[in-house]
Order: structure tokens, then C-alpha cells, then sequence
């Protein structure tokens, strides 16, 4: 299997070691399975979790036993973090607190998750001569030119004023009160300093902006295999209310607007990556899915009808309830209004384009979702609760 594979100038792939530093999230866990099931490539499996890479560490029989290996740390304060990328050919960089209810509420937190803490993974790769894949977000573009122009204006239709590039596009965030930009302003400043590493001293690197990644095993189910109070990203927050048959909260009348690509495409890319360092090397990538827009509202309605149609439940008589941004997430919170990913530059380095449409990837994910909560769901709702 793993001999023959060629990059995308039909060189062949040596097999590397990857230290991998959050791979035990959503992302992580499905870059480890592709990793393990399709390449000969070690990965160094860093992390405070491994819940959602067990299946891929436990029994020792796996046919990959021996090629991943979990090392339990916090990269806040463990020594161990630069021997391991010592150890490493290649580091990707996933750690980061990257959920919007905890950006406005946990603002420090938020900071040095995704900035200060990156900083000795950005230095030990570049004094070790290192390559590094960081990941970024799309936020970093926070709002579009198009939310400041007059409602009326014919300038709103030109795809020059909402397409977000990498390379022309600016960041326009809020005020400093607004909070909620703690998020995208770190992750802005991390890029720039990993950039600044490759000019003055030749870091070899990749930074990846995803779009709004989603499927199975992403986030948390509140009560269930997270904090009953906890707000996790929205797939989780609509999955919960119809597993749990509540109406879905569409946060200031759900218009914003997002494209959503399948983890699974997505990870294509990141591979791709891996792989092809040459093609890689100094670039930032948007990587979504164009094709697959959506409001949050018409996202509410979608998921209300594929769930309906996997889990052959009747569908809610009140689908949707709306929610201020302020009752829902606190004070400090504001938003993205538009995301939509230019592809050139992907296009042209990797060839890659995502394949899965919004329902398809929903059916997946809400199969997925029904399958491994709704029975603990019942079970929970139907426990009294203690007075
Ligand atoms: N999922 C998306 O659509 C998306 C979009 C934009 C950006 N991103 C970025 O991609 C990366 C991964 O996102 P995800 O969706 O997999 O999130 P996730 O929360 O599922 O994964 C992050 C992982 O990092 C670990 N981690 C955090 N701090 C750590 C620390 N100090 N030491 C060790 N481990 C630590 C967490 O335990 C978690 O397992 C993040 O940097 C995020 O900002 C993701
Ligand atoms: O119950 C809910 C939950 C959320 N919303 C609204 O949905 C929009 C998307 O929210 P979410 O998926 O939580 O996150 P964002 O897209 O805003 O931000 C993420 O983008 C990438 C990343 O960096 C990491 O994933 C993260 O910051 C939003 O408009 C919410 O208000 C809702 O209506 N109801």
C-alpha cells in the first residue's frame, strides 16, 4: 500500500514523523485516522484528551500498532514539547480554545491558548529547523468590506467586496469591547509572527485557514459527553435540540452566513499538504467549501429535515426560536457576517476542491450524531431530576 504512493510530482512519499500537538480534538482525530488507514507516516499524538483517538491507540492487534503514539500533555507548561518535535520531521498545530461562547467569556484564556502558547511550538520548529503546519481560521478575516456598504448599494453583488483572499483580502474585526475578536486577533498575530519566522529565518512553513469544518465527533453533546451549561460550535448546538427535541436557537434571527465543508474533503487537504511540502511550504490556505453557503436559519431548517429523515422521528412543531446574540453567548459577542473561501491559491498548489454537498455531509453527521447519543439522551431526559 504505502511503497507506491506519489506526490503530486510523481515522486515518491518517504514516511515521516509527524508531532501532531492537539490531536485529540475533532480535527486530530480525523487527521490521525487518515494518517493511520491510508499512509506509512508516524504521528506523535500530543494532547490533554485522547477520548476521541482511543479506537486508534487501543487494542494493540490495530494494524497500525506501533506507528501512533500518545503523549498526555498541556504544551502551557511540559518540558517534554521540544524533544518531541526534535523527534519530528514534520509539527502540525491544532491546540487552541476555538469555540465563539468562550472568545467574549474567557477572553484571556482565549488569548493564550491561541497565541502565547503557540509561541514555543513557532520558536522550538524554527530553531530546530522544523517544519511546521499551523492552523489558523477564516476569522481571521472577520467581517466583509460588503457588511459596511449601504444595504442599497449595487457594490454588494460584486464578489470583489465578500470573497475572502488570502492574499488581498484585510481583517476587519470590531472594538476592543467587543470581545468576541480576542479569537481571530490572536490567531492574526500568530500568523504574522510565523511569517516573519520564514522571512528572517526561513521557518518552513503552512498556515491553513479552515472554513467552518464539520461532521462526526466534533465538539461536545451538553450533559452528555460535555458540560450541561457549555455552548459548543453550532452543529453541536442544533444537534443537541434535536436529539433533545427543543426548538433550534437562531442567535440575532440566524442571517449570518457560513459555508460549511465535510471534515473528511477537508482533511484531503491537510494531507495534500503533508505530502507535498515543496507546494506547500510559505503558502496560507483557505480551505472550504465555496459551493456549500448557507444562513444559519436555512442551516436550522436543513438539519431539522435530514434529522427527521435519519432518525424517523416526526418533525417539531415549533422547528426554530430566535435568541439574542447578547442572552445567548453575553455581552462582547458580535459576528462574522459572510465566509466564503477564494480557491486560487489551493487550486493552483494542490489541485484540491471539496466534494461534498451540505445535505450529504448533514446525513452523514446526523446518522452519526443519532447513533451515538440518542439513547443516552433518552436515558438522561428521563432520570428525575434531584430537588
Ligand atoms: N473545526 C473548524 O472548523 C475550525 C475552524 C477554524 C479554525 N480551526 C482551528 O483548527 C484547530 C483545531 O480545531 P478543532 O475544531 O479540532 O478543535 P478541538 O477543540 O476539537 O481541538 C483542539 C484540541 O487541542 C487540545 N488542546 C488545547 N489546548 C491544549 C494545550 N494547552 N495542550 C495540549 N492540547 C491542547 C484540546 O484538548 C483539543 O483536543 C484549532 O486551532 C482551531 O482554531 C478549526
Ligand atoms: O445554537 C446556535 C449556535 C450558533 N449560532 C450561530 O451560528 C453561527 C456559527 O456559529 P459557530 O459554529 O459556533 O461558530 P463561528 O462560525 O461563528 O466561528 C467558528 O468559525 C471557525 C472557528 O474558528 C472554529 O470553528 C470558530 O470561531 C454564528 O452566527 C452563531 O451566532 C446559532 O444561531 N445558534
Amino acid at each position: 500500500m504505502a511503497a507506491s504512493r506519489m506526490d503530486l510530482d510523481g515522486r515518491p512519499i518517504k514516511p515521516i514523523t509527524i508531532c501532531m500537538i492537539g490531536a485529540g480534538g475533532f480535527i486530530g482525530s480525523h487527521l490521525c485516522e487518515k494518517l493511520m488507514s491510508e499512509t506509512p507516516h508516524k504521528v506523535l499524538a500530543l494532547d490533554v484528551y485522547n477520548d476521541k483517538i482511543k479506537h486508534l491507540l487501543e487494542p494493540d492487534s490495530l494494524p497500525w500498532a506501533g506507528r501512533i503514539q500518545f503523549h498526555r500533555l498541556n504544551i502551557k507548561h511540559d518540558s517534554r514539547l521540544e524533544g518531541l518535535i526534535k523527534m519530528a520531521d514534520l509539527t502540525i498545530n491544532l491546540a487552541a480554545i476555538c469555540t465563539p461562547a468562550d472568545y467574549n467569556t474567557r477572553p484571556l484564556d482565549t488569548i493564550y491558548s491561541n497565541f502565547i502558547d503557540a509561541l514555543p511550538v513557532v520558536k522550538y520548529c524554527s530553531e530546530n529547523n522544523k517544519r511546521l503546519i499551523h492552523f489558523s481560521t477564516c476569522e481571521v478575516y472577520g467581517k466583509t468590506i460588503q457588511s459596511f456598504l449601504p444595504k442599497d448599494s449595487p457594490l454588494r453583488q460584486d464578489p470583489a467586496y465578500y470573497v475572502l483572499k488570502e492574499d488581498v483580502s484585510p481583517c476587519i474585526f470590531g472594538s476592543i469591547e467587543k470581545q468576541r475578536w480576542s479569537y481571530a486577533c490572536a490567531k492574526q498575530l500568530i500568523e504574522r509572527l510565523i511569517y516573519a519566522e520564514g522571512a528572517e529565518n526561513g521557518l518552513e512553513f503552512t498556515i491553513v485557514r479552515p472554513f467552518n469544518w464539520i461532521g462526526p465527533r466534533m465538539d461536545f453533546i451538553p450533559g452528555i459527553d460535555g458540560p450541561s451549561e457549555g455552548v459548543p460550535r453550532v452543529l453541536a448546538c442544533f444537534s443537541n435540540n434535536l436529539l433533545r427535541r427543543e426548538p433550534l436557537k437562531l442567535v440575532d434571527g440566524g442571517q449570518s452566513q457560513r459555508t460549511f465543508v465535510y471534515i473528511k474533503d477537508a482533511i484531503e487537504a491537510v494531507l495534500l499538504m503533508i505530502e507535498n511540502p515543496g507546494r506547500a511550504n510559505g503558502h496560507i490556505f483557505n480551505v472550504g467549501n465555496p459551493n456549500n453557503e448557507v444562513t444559519v436559519r436555512q442551516l436550522a431548517e436543513m438539519m431539522t429535515k435530514v434529522y427527521t429523515k435519519v432518525s424517523g422521528e416526526s418533525a417539531l412543531e415549533t422547528p426554530t426560536i430566535d435568541v439574542s446574540s447578547k442572552e445567548f453567548y453575553g455581552e462582547g459577542y458580535d459576528d462574522s457576517d459572510k465566509r466564503i473561501p477564494d480557491m486560487t491559491i489551493i487550486n493552483k498548489q494542490l489541485g484540491w476542491n471539496p466534494k461534498t454537498s451540505l445535505w450529504d455531509l448533514l446525513e452523514s453527521t446526523l446518522t452519526y450524531q443519532h447513533r451515538t447519543y440518542a439513547e443516552a439522551i433518552k436515558k438522561s431526559m428521563a432520570k428525575p431530576t434531584s430537588s
